[in-house]
């Protein structure tokens, strides 16, 4: 086992990461299960060589085809396996090589972009969380960037000003480690003292006026107090809608001018909505980070920048100097940022969506931290100002010096000439012209800026580092119905495809930047969405071949029967071991398998077909946002482990005729065996796998036969699935006949 540390010999170390022992394994595993992949693929030809008319060359191929695109796929997964590393922070020695006085600042973005599925009374609480970090206060600065333009979210924001000037403090003297009030005052850790009543109350008086002022839909009179509020509301006229208006920027506490209750400095807070008209192109997430980008550069400029979905509050109030062991050690300049993992507190059980998402956010990234870096998840992360100005011994400097990062801002932020640089550099046209999205900022181009910009920057040169502590440093909200699960994965797919098929695809770019396992490791990700054609294969040719009672595949007695037992079992239980590795129950892993199945015939079929419709120029696509709000039945399902389908999503058609095909092949099929009709070592491998999708997809049968809720499935989609199913059915029928 190497521990390695970074730090100079005279100095004690910030960090240090050892590579895990699995790696050995891993690798000697790779090699075996090469060589057994290599003999499939040659199986495929021989039986393609074999085969006696087109029916069953057709089908040979269409299998062929799809394990090659499963060894591809299996393939880049060893990038993730080859290196894995964990590291260990130690922030008491951070004081040796800095000073109080001299701990860098911080710029924190939170994004929003819909007062109605992203509660403000959230959005708040995620700022406030971040506000109390465990910092000298005149260090921190939170920019909100509301891209939902909405006057409910500055309102939740000037009410939140007023509470942190009395959270603040409170987090301060009495050492509360929940630092998200919301969070605080629904633990069993929150203090029963006057104190902690007191700001209970006020936390819920602010809660129900926000709330209030959301079910309302605006702000009304009543709430105006100030000359300054009044003015900021007037410029929500008739003319003022979400897709077009003027830029709004608030300074809603500045440093040095308001203070807490106990006369402490707080920290800026400025609310951000960027400019927006119908006539332009407004890059969703990544244009809104380019704005907070430019309008922090010309109020703060803080040399870090950590960047946060409205959704994920901050738990631990030491991320900030865990992360500067990293960022402050001298070695590490051409480290460009620190991802902390995205982790869920909501999760369930045996979490039946795969919400966690781990091997996404947790076991891959440890793979990618031993080569050159992990990828950007799009929250929960610090960046070095100046990554986003080029490559680290290349820079590109910004169109004006006051935006470059190099540039010191000392004025007042509510100085008439830094409001008035910050409302030009917010709006549309600004960027026209500009390296802005291309060479410098969040880059534009795909869907999930975060994975291309993170991607970029590592091509550009910047290493990153993946930190993952033991206590939580962020807990964001995941999805908990079924149709909005599959909705974003879709929309990821389809944003990763966007690299996958550009100029910049990691298969040939980030192979040519940042070596082989870079750019398989991104690559695995760019390709997600080709998934969908192995699963769906196997989840339909199988079992149809079955019914039609032909064989593609080896008969128990034949040798090449155990390669694929081999394959099966060897990719399946190394799988689950990295799972159990990091921490897993089987339950767990076993539902996460179960969500890739089931992506595999949604999300990713749908994303592929929409990317590819939209290539063709036929179709165009957006940023569905992901909802926030708890629905009370979904919730109580959800904690009971039952699946949410409930509405009619064309996501669930596919699954429910596979859902009806696997079944109807399974039952055929036994009965063929006890009539004697069939043999079993025939038909062994198609019963296994009509069988294996009858176990994973148990949910939707339940949800087709047994429910009466409103969870159910619709019965649109059934009949539309039966339909689609027997019409699979003939086809093939005619096909082998
Ligand atoms: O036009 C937009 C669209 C979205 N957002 C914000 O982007 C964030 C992520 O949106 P969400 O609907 O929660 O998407 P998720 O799929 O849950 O987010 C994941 O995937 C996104 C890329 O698709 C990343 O940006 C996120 O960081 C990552 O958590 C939220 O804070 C939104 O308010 C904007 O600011 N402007
Ligand atoms: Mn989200």
């Amino acid at each position: 086992m190497a521990t390695t540390t970074s730090s100079s010999p005279s100095s004690p170390p910030l960090h240090t990461f050892k590579v895990l022992k699995r790696t050995l394994w891993n690798r000697i595993f790779a090699l075996i299960f090469t060589s057994a992949i290599l003999s499939l693929i040659l199986h495929h030809f021989l039986c393609l060589l074999h085969s006696k008319n087109t029916t069953t060359f057709l089908l040979h191929l269409t299998l062929l085809i799809s394990d090659l695109i499963l060894s591809f796929m299996w393939a880049t997964t060893q990038s993730f396996r080859w290196r894995p590393i964990r590291r260990a922070v130690y922030p008491k020695n951070l004081m040796q090589v800095t000073r109080v006085w001299d701990l860098p600042k911080l710029d924190a973005f939170i994004c929003t972009a819909d007062p109605y599925k992203e509660p403000p009374i959230g959005v708040v609480n995620t700022a406030l969380s971040v506000m109390a970090y465990n910092y000298p206060s005149d260090r921190i600065s939170v920019y909100v960037s509301d891209d939902g333009g909405s006057e409910l979210t500055l309102f939740a924001f000037m009410e939140a000003a007023k509470f942190a000037t009395h959270w603040l403090p409170f987090c301060r003297e009495y050492k509360i480690e929940d630092r998200c009030p919301a969070a605080y005052f629904s633990s069993s850790h929150c203090s029963s003292s006057i104190d902690a009543e007191e700001l209970k109350m006020m936390y819920e008086t602010m809660k129900m006026k926000v709330e209030g002022v959301v079910d309302r839909g605006c702000v009304g009179d009543e709430h105006i107090k100030t000359d300054k509020q009044r003015e900021a509301f007037s410029r929500w006229e008739d003319e003022f809608t979400r897709q077009d208006h003027p830029t709004v920027i608030q300074v809603l506490l500045e440093n040095g001018q308001d203070k807490d209750i106990t006369g402490v400095d707080m920290p800026n807070l400025v609310y951000v909505s960027r400019q927006k008209s119908k006539a332009s192109h407004h890059h969703f997430k990544a244009g809104a980070l380019n704005v907070l980008v430019r309008v922090s550069a010309a109020m703060t400029n803080a040399p870090l920048i950590l960047t946060l979905d409205c959704d994920m509050y901050s738990n631990d109030p030491n991320t900030l100097v865990q992360m500067l062991c990293f960022m402050l050690d001298s070695k590490m300049s051409n480290y460009g940022y620190v991802q902390f993992p995205q982790r869920f507190h909501e999760i369930n059980k045996n979490d039946i969506y795969g919400g966690e998402n781990k091997r996404l956010f947790q076991i891959n990234p440890i793979g990618m931290d031993g080569l050159a870096g992990t990828n950007y998840v799009g929250t929960g992360t610090f960046f070095r100002r100046r990554a986003f100005f080029g490559g680290p011994w290349s820079y590109v400097s910004a169109e004006k010096p006051e935006l470059n990062p190099d540039h010191i801002a000392d004025k007042s932020i509510q100085s008439e000439s830094v409001l008035e640089m910050a409302q030009s550099v917010a709006s549309c046209e600004y960027e026209n012209g500009t390296k802005w999205g291309s060479k410098m900022g969040f880059r534009y181009g795909s869907l999930v800026e975060d994975y291309f910009t993170g991607y970029q920057l590592n091509c550009e040169g910047w290493d990153s580092v993946f930190y993952h502590p033991d206590r939580a440093a962020f807990w964001g909200d995941i999805p908990i119905n079924l149709d909005d699960v599959l909705s974003q994965n879709k929309r990821w797919c389809v944003g990763l495809l966007e690299v996958a098929f550009s100029k910049y695809s990691p298969i040939i770019f980030g192979t040519q930047s940042r070596g082989i396992l870079m750019g398989l490791a991104y690559s695995h990700f760019a390709f997600w969405g080709i998934w969908s054609i192995p699963i769906t294969i196997y989840a339909f040719i199988p079992q149809l071949t079955l019914l039609n009672g032909v064989s593609p595949f080896p008969k128990v007695s034949d040798p090449w029967f155990l390669l694929y037992v081999f394959l099966f079992l060897g990719s399946y239980i190394q799988d689950c071991l990295d799972f159990m590795l990091m921490g897993t129950t089987f339950q767990r892993w076993w539902n996460d398998q179960r969500m890739w199945l089931i992506r595999g015939v949604s999300s990713y079929l749908f994303g592929s077909i929409d990317f590819f419709l939209k290539s063709l120029g036929i179709s165009a696509f957006g940023f569905v946002i992901t909802s926030k709000v708890i629905d009370d039945e979904q919730s109580k399902h959800y904690e009971q482990g039952v699946f949410e389908f409930g509405v009619a999503s064309p996501l669930f058609v596919p699954l429910t005729t596979a859902a009806i095909i696997n079944f109807i092949a399974f039952s055929v099929g036994v009965t063929r065996l006890i009539l004697g009709h069939s043999k079993l070592e025939e038909i062994f491998i198609q019963l296994i796998l009509s069988g294996f999708g009858i176990v994973n997809c148990w949910p939707v049968y339940e949800a087709i036969l047994l429910r009466n809720d409103k969870g159910k499935m619709p019965l649109k989609i059934t009949i539309l699935s039966c339909l689609l199913a027997f019409s699979l059915y003939s086809l093939s029928h005619c096909l082998a006949s």
